[in-house]
């Protein structure tokens, strides 16, 4: 299935549809799209895209709800075919709706926009997955709106109230077991004291994270907070296999970004001795034996990497301002701030990816 690809709304288009129930530009032009987008709703607002989904289903096949942007008050509704966003827009323009707890809806037409050719984006060629399971990447899972607005502000106030270890981009916050960057380990021996309280929520949430066997261990016991400023992203890398065993999980708060996988045919793509995850010392477009996808990690969504993704593909934040998805622009915003959940290894690493595996080496 391709991809919807959205955009903010055309500047020049005309909010609402004609008598035709075609909505026209400025210059009075039809023009039509299968994607709107659609203001003053979201999670915000309180409205789950389930909810959304099932009142613009009204109108036709809905291919997708997403988030327009980190406002968590503005979506894009995806549908099928242009006949079925033009009836939903000419009905739920402009109209307090009642099933979506009588909110005015603004709904424009959503455009397809060409990707600038001076947007420094190394994604602008590759799709961008919306959703895990069409990255195929085997134990990779996304789930949106894993924490609300409301305790997205509070775990963001949590980590603000602490002090922040500056790194030469980005500050980071270690809790249970400090991260040292050069080896890329953790001091089994040093343990920091438990998780803090205010994880708590997050922590009993994962417990019933959709996709886990029962087997799962999910007794998680570090932490690291990572606050990226716009262009701030993290170099390829696995975290050492041999520093923490079982799942990670890593929430998206405050501003989205785009997360690059990238599967080395011939192993490992390390770093160079002495160069740490902050830095991209070795430019990893020079390596071009490797399968590469792409997912957009929207705000308030958790991120789980197991099994293969976990232990045999390297994950990556692009360095840039501006991520393309799908033709679209969309601009970091002035931060993003991720809480990265592993649980350290007591003993070496015997997983079935020697090649990717420190401990087997
Ligand atoms: O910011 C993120 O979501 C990922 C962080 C990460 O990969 C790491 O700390 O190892
Ligand atoms: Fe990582």
């Amino acid at each position: 299935m391709g991809l919807p690809r959205f955009g903010p709304p055309n500047p020049k288009a005309v909010v609402g549809g004609g008598a035709d129930g075609q909505a026209k530009t400025m210059a009075n032009q039809t023009i039509s799209s299968p994607n709107l987008y659609v203001a003053n709703c979201g999670s915000a607002v309180g409205l789950s895209h389930d909810a959304i989904a099932s009142v613009f289903a009204t109108f036709g096949t809905v291919r997708g709800v997403y988030a327009a942007d980190d406002s968590g008050a503005r979506v894009i509704v995806s549908y099928d075919d242009d006949s079925a966003a033009a009836a939903a827009l000419t009905a739920l323009h402009g109209r307090a709706c009642p099933q979506l707890a009588g909110r005015t809806l603004h709904i424009r037409y959503s455009m397809l926009q060409p990707s600038p050719s001076n947007v420094n984006s190394n994604s602008s060629s590759m799709q961008v997955c919306l959703f895990a399971s069409e990255t195929a990447i085997p134990g990779l899972y996304l789930i949106p709106d894993f924490v609300t607005p409301h305790e997205e502000q509070e775990l963001l106030a949590a980590v603000d109230a602490r002090p922040w270890i500056s790194l030469a981009k980005r500050r980071v916050q270690h809790y249970g077991y400090q991260f040292c960057y050069q080896t890329r380990n953790v001091n089994a021996k040093q343990h920091l004291g438990e998780l803090p309280s205010f994880l708590s929520p997050v922590l009993e949430r994962i417990t019933s994270f959709p996709n886990l066997n029962d087997a799962a261990d999910v007794s998680l016991d570090q932490l690291t907070v990572n606050e990226y400023p716009p262009g701030v992203g993290l170099s390829p890398h696995i975290d050492t296999h041999s520093a923490f065993e079982g799942l990670i999980f890593s929430l998206s708060l405050a501003g989205p970004c785009i997360m690059e996988f990238r599967r080395y045919e011939q192993g490992a793509w390390f770093l160079k001795a002495g160069s740490s995850i902050d830095t991209e010392s070795e430019n990893p477009e020079n390596c071009t034996n490797f399968s590469r996808r792409a997912i957009y990690l929207p705000p308030r969504s958790m991120l789980l990497l197991s099994g293969e993704a976990r232990l045999a593909w390297h994950h990556y934040i692009p360095h840039h301002k501006i991520d393309i998805v799908n033709d679209s622009v969309i601009k970091r915003s002035s931060r993003r701030v991720s809480f990265t959940l592993r649980k350290v290894r007591t003993g070496p690493c015997q997983c079935l990816f020697p090649q990717y595996c420190d401990s087997q080496r």
